[in-house]
């Protein structure tokens, strides 16, 4: 996967982990007028010097599903590659934006937030679970499905970045849609199981990569723009929440120079989507214990 950053001017002081495995990005990168810099399996004394006040960092290191795997068999390998890098951010660039692409996302935004708290740096707003690749993929489906043009589509996604718990409003769609409740409950499925669907055509070769290099830029850029001063600035990204019962939940999120700049929270949702989040409440529940355990006890 490599972020399609190339000569944006809005990137002053930005850290890729490992993008080495796409050789182009390392040449694109160098085009930028900032102190990028990609890293790859580096010492962590390495590692460290390489974040030094790092304003941002995006974190898509980890392996990727393969068929018949869900997200959560990744945890063993990628829950101590994000609980290891997390830890290198926090003793080196406490104040940066952490955007965490690697999965399982449910987990590994918990096992970031912990580790943050050990070290006494935590702040709330700063760390990020990319969940772009929903709203992508929600807009795109459903603007095939009305015959739009996908990039004037908007479907909020809220909940987590795993099956059940992908929750799509379509009733808050703008413009505003409608579908048969059987062609609602495809389409969400569609959408919820769409990161399958790649897995299973790829047959072993990985999971999105393309599409969440589009998904991982767009949401870095607009946190770079707000990060800037750009006013209105919204994207749906997994955070700590108190919308619901769950301690991390995705919801749009109004992005600001600090982050967070607030929360607009789930809004009104039909009865179906109501179930939906009612359904995914035990995996996500689920998960992210999982990820908190896993720091309080390592
Ligand atoms: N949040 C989302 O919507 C999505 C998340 N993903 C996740 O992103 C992760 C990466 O996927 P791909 O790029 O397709 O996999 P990939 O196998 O192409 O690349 C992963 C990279 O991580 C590197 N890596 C492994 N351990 C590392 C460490 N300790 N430090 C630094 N780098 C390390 C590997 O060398 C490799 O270059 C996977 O966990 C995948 O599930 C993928 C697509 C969408
Ligand atoms: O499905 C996967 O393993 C990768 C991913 O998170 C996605 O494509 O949404």
């Amino acid at each position: 996967m490599s972020l399609l950053l190339k000569n944006n001017p809005m990137i002053t002081h930005l850290s890729l982990f490992d993008v080495a495995h796409t050789p182009g990005v390392a040449a694109d990168l160098s085009h930028i007028n900032t102190r990028a810099r990609v890293t790859g399996h580096l010492g962590i004394e390495q590692l460290k010097e390489s974040l030094d006040g790092a304003e941002v960092v995006v974190i898509p290191a980890g392996v990727p599903r393969k068929p018949g795997m869900t997200r959560d068999d990744l945890f063993n390998t990628n829950a101590s590659i994000v609980r290891d890098l997390t830890d290198a951010c926090a003793q080196t660039c406490p104040k940066a934006m952490i955007c965490i692409i690697a999965n399982p996302v449910n987990s590994t935004v918990p096992i970031a937030s912990e580790v943050f708290k050990k070290r006494g740096v935590y702040d709330s707003n700063r760390i990020f679970g990319v969940t772009s690749l929903d709203v992508v993929r929600a807009n795109t489906f459903i603007a095939e499905a009305k015959g739009l043009d996908p990039t004037q589509v908007n479907i909020p996604v809220i909940g987590g970045h795993s099956g059940v718990t992908i929750i799509p409003v379509i009733s808050q769609a703008t413009p505003a849609v409608s579908f048969k409740a059987d062609e609602l409950d495809a389409m969400t499925k569609r959408i919820q199981e769409a990161g399958t669907e790649v897995v299973k055509a790829k047959d072993g070769a990985g999971s999105a990569t393309l599409s969440m290099a589009y998904a991982g830029a767009r949401f870095t850029n607009s946190l770079l723009e707000a990060m800037k001063g750009k006013e209105g600035v919204v994207e749906c990204t997994f955070v700590k929440s108190s919308e619901t019962e769950a301690a991390y939940f995705a919801s749009p999120i109004l992005l600001g120079p600090n982050g967070i700049g607030k929360n607009l929270g789930i809004g009104k949702l039909s009865p179906y989507e109501t179930e939906l989040v009612k359904t995914a409440m035990p995996e996500l529940l689920s998960n992210i214990k999982k990820g908190e355990e896993f720091v309080k006890t390592s």
